[in-house]
């Protein structure tokens, strides 16, 4: 993991790429400002190739406490109370996360469900607990560029088998509900 000071860099850049993403999923860019575009990534494509690390030293994601703990594959989720029997947050699909008509794409929403459900899982589960279901409901359309509020309960525990339910919320509107099963990995399996 890397310092606090250059945790700090690396959590900035990632908040950075978030914005990059978004503006560049909601841009028409001219021909040549895709030509540098495009000179540029291969530029730093090839600089991070002399920087590559087996997955347990890599950075991405493994920043626990962070915002989407470092990472731009799920929305921003923002945990802002958590415990034993659940968390709340907050979360934010940006333009990049755009299906259509202003509506969040579908399957953007059960990859933040992944998250807050697994951590609730996890803080309950004496070692790692992998998703054996996630089941969505969509009730209402998701609004990007807005915070919304999004919620995670334990539900039951049976043996190696934690069921957790999530709310996701835009205001008084629900927008979706997800129930999970988390099954606690028997010792020894990857
Ligand atoms: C900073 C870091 C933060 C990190 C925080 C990060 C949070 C993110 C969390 C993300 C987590 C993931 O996405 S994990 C990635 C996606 N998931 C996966 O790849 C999992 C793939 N599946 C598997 O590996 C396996 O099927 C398991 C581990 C889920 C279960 O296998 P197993 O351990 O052999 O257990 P098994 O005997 O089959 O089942 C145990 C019990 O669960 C039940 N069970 C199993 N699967 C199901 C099912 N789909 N639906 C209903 N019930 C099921 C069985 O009937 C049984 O009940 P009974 O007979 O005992 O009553």
């Amino acid at each position: 993991m890397p310092d606090e000071a250059s945790a700090g860099d690396y959590a900035a850049m990632i908040e950075d790429l978030r914005g990059f993403l978004d503006r560049l999923s909601s841009a028409r860019p001219s021909p040549e400002a895709v030509r540098c575009l495009r000179e540029a990534l291969t530029g730093w494509s090839a600089e991070l190739d002399r920087s590559q690390v087996p997955e347990h030293d890599r950075v991405f994601g493994r920043l626990a406490g962070l915002p989407g703990r470092g990472q731009t594959m799920s929305p921003r989720l923002e945990i802002v109370e958590t415990g034993p029997d659940g968390s709340r947050g907050t979360v934010r699909f940006g333009r990049y996360h755009l299906g259509r008509n202003g509506a969040a794409h579908g399957g953007s929403i059960p990859l933040v469900f992944d998250e807050i459900l697994g951590q609730v899982a996890r803080v309950n589960g004496r070692s790692l607990a992998r998703t054996a279901y996630l089941r969505v409901d969509y009730r209402s359309i998701t609004p990007i560029d807005r915070d919304l509020e999004i919620s995670a309960r334990l539900v039951s525990v049976t043996g190696r088998k934690y069921v957790v339910a999530g709310e996701l919320r835009d205001g008084p509107v629900l927008c979706a509900e997800a129930e999970a099963l988390f099954v606690e990995l028997r010792p020894g399996r990857p």
